[in-house]
């Protein structure tokens, strides 16, 4: 019954109110205009709802199915770690009052694009409700897709030469980027600085990649690519809950403007599609009822270390740069900042610091004013930012693209802005994996290391089989041994 409402509305409303914008506009940003062309509507699906569990296995079956017959050139994926759960569907465009990803890393001038769906789709598992906007704009061609015969036909779902990720775990190369030796003198680099006299630098975030290849030979194709994405998002339906906020951004062979790995090269068509992939824990606000919320999440220990953490001096410094910074930069935009104590944050795989801080909005700023505000804080960046660039930049340590960037959406009133931690890239025939970490002057090498690989390993749990992720996890732990 699901299936049918939610192929029936999008199959209705993908028809409606297209090419009613100048498709030779080249601003970068969508105007209200065009905002105004936007038709929405919501579907409660409760009514349908008899049962909540085969309801959800509905839904999840649906959004599976779109999601493999949607032609679209981009897909997103976002998930709060306990109520909702966005679909987009669509193409890059300017900045947009509704929808929005951001990126920028390390980089204190944040370099920010925005998403323009075709199609968005909001669909909260505790509620049961969809909601469906559907732009009118240049690219509406797209979401004609969502046509009935197409969302049923079976055919659709069929693609030749899938190439599984597993496939990239079990045969594989790995390399590890940089090797220990490398990232260890890059900590040394980090910590002298911040020990030296007459030097204001706090603390410096610096990243490591795991990279997996099958030689290259092959791409991945966008069927495999879009089997993965359904995959986790119907886990991800059928869970309701999660530790992890989740985001996936999916991009098909034709995009060329945009640069998910920061390696400086535009993602070309001979590239293949690509995937970008985070499970973070980390917000950097939300914003319900004038109200905004952020994590100040720093310092991390493995689980089994996690209570020592509270009363853990260099950990609770980290943290505390990265809640001052916060709170600092909230005041200039709110007068009734409240800052919650530090308390533990535990996951499943590691435990952090966190302290929540809050306040009301001033009227008039905009969610990507707030965004160029606080992004990126200390905690994926350093303190204060502009050294740490320095910093950082002199030893090699700086990233950019999508990892520890970060993406989010408004809407209906309500946004939500997360960082992207413990990701991983799909991405011309390569898999990478992220993990980074907060260096303090007292910051050791080789427990660096094992917490980059703790937080690539978290990844890698999330989208491989469990009995394979044993196999490959020696590989990601490697000390000396992985140069
Ligand atoms: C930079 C990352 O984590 C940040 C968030 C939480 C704890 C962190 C830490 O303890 O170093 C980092 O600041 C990462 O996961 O790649």
């Amino acid at each position: 019954m699901i299936r049918n409402a939610v192929i029936n509305f999008l199959a209705e409303n993908a028809c409606a109110g297209k090419q009613t914008v100048d498709p030779d506009q080249k601003s970068d940003t969508l105007s209200e205009k065009n905002v105004n062309t936007a038709r929405s509507e919501n579907v409660s699906l409760r009514a349908l709802a008899e049962d909540k569990f085969p309801c959800l296995e509905e839904l999840a079956d649906t959004l599976e199915l779109i999601i493999r017959a949607s032609a679209c050139r981009e897909t997103v994926v976002i998930s709060g770690s306990d109520e909702s759960l966005y679909l987009a569907f669509g193409r890059c465009r300017g900045l947009h009052k509704d929808t929005m990803i951001f990126r920028s890393l390390f980089e204190p001038q944040v370099n920010s694009f925005s998403y323009t769906p075709g199609v968005l789709i909001a669909a909260d598992p505790a509620k049961l409700t969809l909601r469906a906007e559907i732009y009118a704009d240049s690219d509406a061609d797209e979401i004609r897709v969502f046509s009935r015969e197409k969302l049923t036909e079976d055919s659709s779902l069929k693609y030749g030469d899938n190439l599984e990720p597993e496939e990239f775990f079990l045969n594989g190369d790995l390399t590890q980027v940089p090797g220990y030796r490398e990232f260890a003198r890059r900590i040394g680099y980090i910590t002298g600085v911040i020990n030296s006299s007459g030097r204001t630098l706090k603390k410096a975030v610096t990243a490591r990649r795991a990279v997996f290849s099958t030689g290259g030979i092959r791409r991945f194709s966008a069927g495999a690519l879009k089997n993965f994405i359904s995959r986790l998002v119907r886990e991800r339906v059928l869970k309701v809950r999660d530790e992890s906020y989740l985001y996936l951004g999916f991009a098909d062979a034709c995009r060329q403007e945009t640069d998910m790995s920061g390696d400086g090269k535009e993602h070309s068509a001979t590239d293949g599609p690509e995937l970008f992939v985070s499970f973070t824990p980390e917000k950097l606000f939300s914003i319900r009822d004038g109200r905004i919320y952020c994590d100040a999440l720093a310092g991390s220990v493995p689980v089994e270390q996690g209570d020592a953490l509270i009363r853990d001096p260099k950990n609770l410094n980290e943290n505390r740069i990265v809640a001052d910074f916060i709170d600092d930069r909230l005041r200039t935009i709110s007068d009734d900042v409240q800052r919650m104590p530090v308390k533990l944050k535990r996951l499943s795989y590691i435990t952090h610091l966190l302290i929540e801080i809050s306040g009301n909005i001033k009227n008039n700023i905009s969610t990507e004013e707030i965004i160029r505000l606080l992004h990126p804080t200390p905690a994926t960046l350093g303190y204060p930012r502009e050294e740490a660039v320095r910093v950082l930049d002199g030893c090699g340590a700086l990233l950019t693209g999508m990892y520890a960037g970060t993406a989010g959406m408004t809407y209906g009133g309500c946004s939500t802005a997360l960082v992207m931690l413990r990701s991983a890239l799909f991405r011309n025939g390569e898999i990478t994996l992220y993990g980074g970490a907060g260096i303090m002057g007292e910051s050791d090498p080789l427990s660096e290391w094992k917490e980059t690989g703790l937080k690539m390993t978290a990844v890698l749990k999330r989208i491989i089989p469990e009995d394979d992720v044993a196999r490959v996890l020696a590989k990601i732990n490697m000390m000396k041994s992985g140069e």
